[in-house]
């Protein structure tokens, strides 16, 4: 959709429009009510100021809606459709790297208690397990603010394709 569209939706259309971008509810009602945007540059940088302001709670909230790196993705809603695309790489990825990557989500979810979460657009299976282990060697609050730093870049990608 355009931006000039987004900017003329009801509010309710509006946060319908963007809600697979995230699914917290609070951030999707806050960027509707900053419109009207001038041009795409504002609503991305008002989307990322209020990115800026999540923590462990809208982390966890976020999580329901992003399927472990790996898994067979069901669903026909915008959001499953937008990770299997997004997860592509890891539907080539062979048996090794798709038992590493399980094994590695496994140890990553015993440490630190939510699924491993990583932009996975634009990323192969290789580069996404290595992320993966490398990561599995933060202490806890380095990695939720990477975990959050990786929420914003899917969030903002999602948008930026879909507010054009
Ligand atoms: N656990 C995840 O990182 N999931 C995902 N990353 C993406 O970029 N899309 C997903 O569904």
């Amino acid at each position: 959709m355009d931006l000039v569209n987004f900017n003329q939706l009801s509010p309710q259309a509006a946060q319908a429009a963007i809600a697979h971008c995230l699914a917290i509810p609070a951030w999707q009602q806050a960027l509707v009510a900053a419109r009207p945007f001038a041009d795409v540059a504002a609503l991305q940088a008002e989307a990322d100021r209020l990115a800026q302001l999540w923590q462990a709670a809208d982390l966890e909230q976020a999580l329901s809606a992003h399927p472990r790196i790996g898994d067979n993705v069901a669903g026909a809603d915008k959001e499953a459709t937008l990770s299997r695309s997004e997860q592509s790489a890891m539907q080539q990825a062979d048996g090794a790297l798709q038992l590493a990557m399980l094994a590695g989500n496994q140890t990553y979810e015993q440490r630190f208690g939510r699924v491993f979460l990583i932009r996975a657009k634009g990323r192969s299976g290789e580069e996404m397990l290595a992320e993966l282990q490398r990561r599995l060697n933060n202490d806890a609050a380095s990695e939720q603010r990477e975990a959050l730093a990786q929420l914003r870049e899917i969030t903002l990608l999602r948008l930026k394709e879909s507010i054009t």
